[in-house]
C-alpha cells in the first residue's frame, strides 16, 4: 500500500517557491530518508504531508487520506516528530502523555499500557513525574517521540530524529526505527546525519531548493554518482599480481604494498575468476572485499553537480 505519497506536491510563500512538484511514494515497511541542505524544503514538505499547510498545488495522502480533504484522518494516522516540539514545560511526562493520549481519543487503559510500554523503552520510566522544563534536550526529544508513537500511528515523519541525543539515546531511537519499519510502517526520516541516513533508510531523496533532485535506493544512487564499485584484494608479504593473470574487464585502478584495488565490470562473474587465477598462480590471497563507499560522499557529489549545473547555492 502507498502509504506516504505525492504527487507534484508544489508549495508557494508568496512569490518564493519553498517546495516545487515533488512525487513521492513510500511503502509500508520502507524508511525514506530526506536528504538536503538547511532552507532546502524538507520541513515544509512535512508540514504538507501532516496536514498543517496548505498545498499552493499538487496533490498528498497519507495511509489513503488526502490532506487537504481527510486532515483529521491524516492527524490520527501519522506520528510527527518536528525540531521545535514545544512542550509544556509545567507538566510532568505522565499528564503531558495522557493529554495528548485524550486528544487522539484513546481510552485511558490503552494510553497507561502505551505510556508505560514507550517510556520504558525510551529510558524515561525513571522521569515520568518529573516537570519538563527540567527535562534534558535530549530527554525532551526522546518524550517528544514517544508523543509520536503514542496512538501507534501506521505513518512516521521524523525530522532529526536523534539531534541532541548522547551515543546511546540516538541508538535506542534507531533501533525503534528499525523495529517500527519491519512492523510495516512508513517512515520519512529527515536528517543532516548521513551515517543514520545510511543505517536506516531503504529510499533516499535529495531534496535541493524545493525539487527532488534524486531518489533511489542507497546502492543504486551510490552506483550512479560514484561509479562502479571498486575491490580491494590483499596479497601476503606485499606480493605481486602479474598483469597477464588478470581478467578481460578487471583493471588495476591502485596498488599498494600487495594492496591491489580494481575496476571489475561484472564483478559476480569476474571475481570467481580473478581469484581462481591468483590462486593457481600460488599468490597468497589474503582478502578480497568491495571499497565500502560512503552515503555522505555520494550525497556531496550529488549536491555540488547540481550546482555545477547552474542550480545556485543551497
Ligand atoms: N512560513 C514561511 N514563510 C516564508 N518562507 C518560509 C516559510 N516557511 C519556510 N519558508 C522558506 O522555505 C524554505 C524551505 O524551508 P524549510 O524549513 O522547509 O527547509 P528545511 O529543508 O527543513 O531546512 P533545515 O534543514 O534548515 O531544517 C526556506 O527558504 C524558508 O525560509
Amino acid at each position: 500500500m502507498k502509504m506516504i505519497y505525492a504527487e507534484n506536491l508544489t508549495k508557494h510563500f508568496a512569490d518564493f517557491v519553498a517546495v516545487q512538484g515533488i512525487n513521492l511514494d513510500v511503502q509500508a515497511g520502507q524508511v525514506l530518508a530526506l536528504l538536503g541542505p538547511n532552507g532546502a524544503g524538507k520541513t515544509t514538505t512535512v508540514r504538507m504531508l501532516t496536514s498543517v499547510l496548505r498545498p499552493t498545488s499538487g496533490i498528498a495522502r497519507i495511509a489513503g487520506y488526502d490532506v487537504v480533504e481527510e486532515a483529521e484522518k491524516v492527524r490520527s494516522s501519522v506520528g510527527v516528530l518536528t525540531e521545535h516540539h514545544g512542550l509544556y514545560s509545567r507538566m510532568n511526562a505522565d499528564e503531558y502523555l495522557t493529554f495528548y493520549g485524550r486528544l487522539y481519543r484513546m481510552p485511558d487503559s490503552l494510553i497507561e499500557r502505551r505510556k508505560r510500554e514507550l517510556l520504558e523503552q525510551f529510558g524515561l520510566g525513571e522521569a515520568r513525574k518529573k516537570k519538563l522544563g527540567e527535562y534534558s534536550k535530549g530527554m525532551r526529544q526522546k518524550l517528544a517521540l514517544v508523543r509520536a508513537l503514542l496512538h501507534n500511528p501506521p505513518v512516521l515523519l521524523l525530522d532529526e530524529p536523534t539531534s541532541a541525543m548522547d551515543p546511546e539515546s540516538a541508538r535506542i531511537v534507531r533501533d525503534a526505527i528499525r523495529a517500527l519499519r519491519s512492523d510495516q510502517r512508513a517512515v520519512i526520516l529527515c536528517t543532516h546525519n548521513l551515517a543514520e541516513a545510511e543505517m536506516l533508510a531503504d529510499q533516499i531523496a535529495i531534496i535541493r531548493r524545493g525539487r527532488i533532485i534524486l531518489n533511489d535506493v542507497p546502492e543504486r544512487l551510490k552506483q550512479l554518482l560514484l561509479g562502479p564499485e571498486e575491490y580491494e584484494i590483499t596479497l601476503r608479504n606485499g606480493a605481486g599480481v602479474p598483469p597477464e593473470v588478470l581478467p578481460l574487464g578487471v583493471v588495476v585502478s591502485r596498488q599498494e604494498n600487495g594492496r591491489y584495488v580494481f575496476r571489475i565490470d561484472q564483478p559476480e562473474e569476474k571475481i570467481p575468476l580473478l581469484l581462481k587465477r591468483l590462486l593457481d598462480q600460488q599468490l597468497p590471497v589474503l582478502s578480497c572485499a568491495p571499497v565500502p563507499r560512503s552515503l555522505e560522499e555520494a550525497y556531496l557529489r550529488a549536491v555540488s553537480l547540481h550546482e555545477e549545473n547552474g542550480n545556485g547555492s543551497n
